[in-house]
């Protein structure tokens, strides 16, 4: 059901300080470690949001020991055993990629009849490669729907003695998380192979970083393959903190920039594994300037911001944040290999382009990329009646939260369902509009 256009009024300032939700990767990444290990775990500050109430749910479904107090969880684990509590489960999970291909992937080892399913968006994401790797290693899984895609049906996996699985990186970088972070739970060794080129990187050095802090060391030849020992398990590292989103930190760093700043985000820093620290490369690319704290980021800047042509293969998420921030450059932006936009909560190359033209900027879309050239006049002063420009969200949580931004510019700007943000940051707009003026 779609929620009630917002408004944004037109602003010029934004400076302050924000805590930052949690980490959608993270959090998703350690409920899951916690139910594989043995042992309790206490998850602190783990993000409150859709999609990571739909893990919390479907862990519950299959017999995991959750308990909240006062937002903070105590996952259970179901340590040594190679399968759930709970043998049959159907299970719903939303349109939150990082519940669906790692349960696809622990569920694949287990020893239950398993449905997963989610919005009709999910059930248009791929997961073919996934579900091709896990088949290798002796996974029964059917397609409900069309082949490739969600829903599956998972059966108990059948013995098998291949000790190696290929999987291919380049759609998503999810498949290969997803089988790295199943397989030390089953036990039996495995080396997987990564066909064509990967994609997001540092989401898979995340991923290998958590499963590090629950006890196994995956071994590594570069991005090409990753060998897991048998015998392997994972065990409670007793307390894990859940830090700030980076990708959440884009739209306040970047709004720092825009309305002159200082504008502080706490929860993320330099000690981050998250690529999307890295956007502050992209600000200060543009002329921002940011300063990066070990837990803590601040942004500062002014307009007009310098046009850049950039490989965003790193940080997908952000740059969709910065594809908007080309509305208010001197000259043609470029964001290039974000070919991984077409298959993420909707066609983020095709919406993004729809809506900036809406604001009067020329855009190029091709497989891959997207070029903006920022429409003239869009830093001049606003004019006394300017018609608002309504922007369509496609239930895409980013395409709401970035073209917030787009409210530094000289016409009013209207947000259609603003509600679609609950998949990763429920309260955004009320936080938004407590930092700017
Ligand atoms: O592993 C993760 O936590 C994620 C990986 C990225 O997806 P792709 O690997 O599909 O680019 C990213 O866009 C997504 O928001 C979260
Ligand atoms: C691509 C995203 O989500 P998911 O984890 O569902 O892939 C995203 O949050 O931008």
């Amino acid at each position: 059901m779609s929620t009630a256009a917002i408004a944004l009024p037109a602003v010029r300032r934004a400076a302050g300080t924000m805590r930052l939700p949690g980490s959608k990767s993270i959090s998703n990444r350690t409920l899951l470690l916690a139910a594989l290990a043995r042992g309790t775990t206490e998850v602190r500050s783990l993000l409150q949001a859709d999609d990571t109430r739909v893990m919390l749910e479907a862990l519950r479904a299959l017999g995991v020991g959750v308990e909240s107090h006062e937002g903070h969880y105590r996952i259970t684990g179901i340590g040594g055993a190679k399968g759930f509590p709970v043998k049959a489960a159907k299970l719903f999970l939303g349109n939150a990629g990082t519940a669906f291909r790692p349960l696809t992937a622990a569920l694949a080892l287990a020893d239950g009849r398993y449905e997963l399913s989610g919005v009709p968006r999910m059930h248009e994401r791929p997961i073919g490669d996934l579900v091709t790797a896990l088949r290798q290693a002796g996974a029964n899984i059917d397609y409900r729907g069309h082949d490739g895609f969600p829903p599956l049906v998972i059966d108990a996996r059948s013995p098998r003695e291949s000790s190696v699985v290929r999987v291919r990186g380049d759609v998503s970088s999810q498949f290969l998380s997803a089988l790295l972070l199943a397989f030390p739970w089953s036990g039996a060794g495995v080396r997987i192979e990564v066909e064509g080129e990967l994609i997001s990187k540092p989401y898979v050095e995340l991923t290998l970083g958590l499963i590090e802090q629950f006890g196994v060391t995956v071994g590594r030849e570069g991005w090409r393959a990753f060998t897991i020992a048998p015998g392997s398990s994972y065990a409670s590292p007793g307390v894990v903190d859940v830090e700030g989103d980076a990708s959440s930190a884009s739209y306040f760093l970047a709004a720092g920039v825009l309305g002159g700043g200082p504008l502080r985000v706490e929860g993320v820093g330099s000690t981050s594994r998250q690529g999307d620290v890295h956007f502050a490369d992209v600000l200060r690319a543009m002329g921002g300037r940011v300063t990066t704290g070990a837990h803590a980021m601040e942004a500062a800047g002014s307009l007009p911001l310098a046009p850049f042509d950039l490989d965003m293969n790193l940080i997908p998420d952000a740059a969709m944040t910065a594809a908007v921030l080309a509305l208010f450059a001197t000259g043609p932006c470029r964001l290039r290999n974000i070919a991984s936009w077409r298959v993420k909560e909707t066609d983020r190359i095709a919406a993004m382009a729809a809506e900036l033209r809406k604001f009067g900027a020329t855009v190029e879309e091709g497989a891959d990329f997207i070029a903006v050239t920022p429409p003239p006049g869009f830093l001049a002063p606003r004019s006394a009646t300017p018609a608002p420009v309504s922007v369509d969200t496609y239930d895409d949580h980013r395409m709401a939260m970035c073209f917030s931004l787009a409210s530094f510019g000289p016409v009013p700007v209207v947000i259609n369902d603003p509600g679609c943000v609950a998949k990763t940051f429920p309260d955004y707009f009320a936080q938004f509009a407590k930092l700017v003026s």
